[in-house]
């Protein structure tokens, strides 16, 4: 996830080197849970090992069971394996426990008991829960950004005493026979002490304002909660306290979130109150948690739970873990250089406008790992693409080949046809994505008769800037950095003209085709958004019948003779073959590899990344296109083409990382079904 963005790249090589031989690593117990934990987790660790190789500290990870996972494998929620592993660390780094699948479980044996167990074990007392809204995410919350712009509270909750571990509890039976449940809020005066102590430390470092929360009008545990935390006042004089019902602190927190900086809380009151503070921040999947015992190691953990709604769908925020991963450096191993990086990395990943679905706005990209991965391996079939073109045509007709490897890619698909014109939506679409990306390949063999692959493939970079360019000419209005991205190009263009041969026809052509193939992106996302889940192989069929059409057409309009040749030799087409005078092996290599199978995984991919995202990743076409053109066609520019290349380069992605607008169309309709379908 691009939240890797800004990890690495640090100073801190000699210093690493040091750390091989001097500095010890640190021990951190590793508890991924269940549901979203282990996915949260994977990342977290990528990037606390990135964030500790740039400062030269290292880390060991123990992985251990907790909760779901745990009774699955051994029938505890807390097996004392994991107890061990906890107290032989520096740390504990715990995602999330539950789900589901263990909800019917008696209460005592349920994945939560584990979680407490293990609080209560290392007498993790003082949990803190820092609610801040970032700027970026202002308009993220579903309160106005006015309410909660600027807001940053801590709450510090008890978490090892109340009413979670009172006693008596349990079950009995009443006098009228009936099922009774009851549980026991309990506090002492050393348990409020020592949270109050803490609460009062942390305000004291902060705006120096503590609010107590309790409902001391009703529960005497709460009267004692009052008495106690006024006691400890008189020892910080410059802390203005304050005291609140919980019940109008719930209520405030929505009306004027700002006028809270540390609160303190007994346990459950806390539990309630740091959910209900995530979402101003705009989303529970932002706030991380620390608790720490005074003696012993910390756990670290995010607010939120395992989310099984949303597990193992790629939906999962992960920047709570990973704050929580800031935090654990911060407190728990006095790393605040690897906690600024961690905190940095989630800064960047925010400001180059990456949401995750619960964080989504219309502006913003959605990001899903598994989409990023099949674009990127997309790259590298089109890359390859041009030179494979370029070489054949140096001794075959370029519009008989096209003829011919729009075909062979049309007939892989053919068995699908039939089912797809029963579907006039689907049938239509198909059709018009058929005729952007026929016209698009055309225009691209037509361009390469004359220009050279390189160019070719640098010129076709303008496709990055004709995604956001729709996008905003589809109503969302067009930023003015994307205009200045587009100029930043225009001029690359121009440089690189200057760089190899003389400029020709074929660039023309060559631009006409990016623009064609940025109109295709743009409308496949629609599509692929919009069609029901199954219809990619249908609706491949009918794009590669109507490319196949649209190319035998061309070939036979415009180059008869050329193709008549081919055609009236066709009872010794193996003849041909053989003797080379076809290029068979790359009309089959450009034919299904860098047509179906390309087209194929971007039709797949655009259903979970936006256009410009998938454009962001086609920058690098050319890069490797020109790598591919200098390996194996030998072919070289002066100093002017590589500036003019680097700008098309530079300006595609400006356009993709700082223009937040740039958005490709996709947002809405993405967010809703991610919402609706629960991906
Ligand atoms: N510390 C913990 O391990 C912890 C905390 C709370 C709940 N739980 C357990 O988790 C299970 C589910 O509980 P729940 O549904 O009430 O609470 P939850 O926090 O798991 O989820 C509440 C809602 O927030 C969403 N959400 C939570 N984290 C998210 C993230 N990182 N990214 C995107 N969306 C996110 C979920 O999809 C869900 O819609 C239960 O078994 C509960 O006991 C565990
Ligand atoms: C899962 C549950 C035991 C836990 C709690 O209530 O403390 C959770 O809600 C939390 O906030 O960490």
């Amino acid at each position: 996830m691009p939240l890797a963005l800004r990890v690495g790249g640090s100073s801190a090589a000699r210093s690493r080197q040091a750390c091989v031989t001097v500095c010890k690593a640190h021990k951190i117990a590793v508890l991924p849970g269940d549901g979203i934990g282990p996915e949260i987790t994977k990342v977290a660790l990528e990037l606390l090992q990135a964030a500790g190789e740039a400062e030269g500290e290292t880390f060991q990870f123990e992985e251990a069971l907790i909760g779901g996972a745990a009774i699955d494998a051994t029938g505890q929620p807390f097996p004392d394996e994991t107890l061990q592993t906890c107290r032989n660390s520096d740390s504990v780094l715990l995602a999330a426990i539950g789900g589901y699948k263990w909800d019917t479980l008696p209460a005592a044996q349920r994945p939560e008991r584990g979680l407490l167990a293990l609080r209560s074990s290392l007498n993790a007392f003082a949990n803190l829960r820092p609610a801040v809204v970032l700027p970026q995410l202002a308009h993220a919350s579903t309160l106005k950004p006015e309410v909660v712009e600027g807001v940053d509270i801590l709450i510090v909750r008890e978490l090892v005493g109340g009413i979670y571990f009172g006693t008596p509890r349990g079950f009995t039976t009443n006098d009228k026979g009936e099922k009774v449940g009851y549980n026991t809020m309990v506090y002492s005066e050393s348990e409020v002490e020592r949270i109050a102590h803490v609460a009062f430390d942390a305000a004291m470092k902060r705006k120096k304002r503590l609010c107590s929360v309790e409902k001391s009008n009703v529960l005497e545990v709460s009267q004692l909660w009052r008495e106690v935390v006024t006691r400890v006042a008189k020892q910080y004089p410059e802390v203005e306290l304050s005291h609140m019902y919980i019940d109008n602190a719930a209520m405030q927190m929505i009306r004027n979130p700002k006028e809270f900086d540390t609160i303190v809380t007994g346990n459950l009151f806390g539990d309630i109150l740091s959910d209900e503070a995530s979402m101003l921040t705009g989303s529970l999947g932002m706030l991380p948690s620390a608790s720490i015992s005074g003696a012993g190691p910390g756990v670290y953990e995010p607010v939120h739970g395992s989310a099984p709604d949303i597990a193992g769908k790629d939906l999962a925020n992960p920047m709570a873990m990973v704050l929580s991963a800031a935090m654990m450096c911060r407190y728990g191993l006095a790393l605040p250089q690897v906690a600024a990086k961690l905190e940095a990395a989630v800064t960047a990943a925010l400001d180059a406008g990456y949401r995750t679905g619960d964080l989504m706005s219309p502006g913003m990209k959605q990001v899903g790992t598994r989409g990023l991965i099949l674009l990127n391996g997309l790259i590298l079939l089109l890359a390859s693409n041009w030179v494979v073109i370029k070489e054949s045509q140096q001794h075959f007709d370029a519009l008989v080949f096209g003829g011919l490897r729009f075909t062979v890619a049309g007939l892989a698909f053919s068995p699908f046809l039939k089912s797809a014109v029963a579907d006039t939506e689907l049938l239509l679409g198909g059709v018009e994505l058929g005729v952007w990306s026929g016209l698009g390949y055309f225009t691209q063999a037509l361009g390469l008769m004359t220009t050279d692959a390189s160019r070719g493939s640098f010129i076709s970079a303008f496709t990055v800037i004709v995604v956001p360019l729709l996008a905003g000419l589809s109503g969302k209005g067009v930023k003015p950095l994307t205009w200045a991205s587009a100029i930043i190009a225009l001029v690359g263009v121009g440089l690189l003209e200057q760089g190899g041969k003389a400029p020709n026809i074929g660039d023309a052509w060559g631009f006409a085709s990016a623009v064609l193939f940025g109109i295709q992106v743009f409308r496949t996302e629609h599509f692929s958004r919009v069609l029901p889940q199954g219809s990619t192989l249908k609706l491949m069929s009918v794009i590669m019948a109507t490319i196949a059409v649209m190319s035998a057409s061309a070939a036979l309009l415009l180059h008869p003779h050329e193709t008549e040749h081919v055609l009236s030799h066709i009872s010794s087409l193996p003849q041909m073959i053989a003797d080379g005078h076809i290029p068979w092996m790359a009309i089959f290599y450009t034919g299904l590899l860098s047509t179906d199978v390309a087209l194929w995984i971007e039709v797949i991919a655009l259903h979970d990344v936006s256009s410009t995202d998938a454009a962001i990743i086609y920058t690098l076409e050319p890069v490797l296109g020109a790598l591919f053109a200098y390996l194996v066609l030998d072919e070289r520019w002066g100093p002017a083409g590589w500036v003019g290349a680097a700008l098309i380069v530079f300006s595609s992605l400006a356009t993709q990382l700082w223009g937040g607008d740039a958005d490709g169309g996709a947002p809405n309709s993405a967010v809703e079904k991610v919402k609706t379908k629960n991906r």
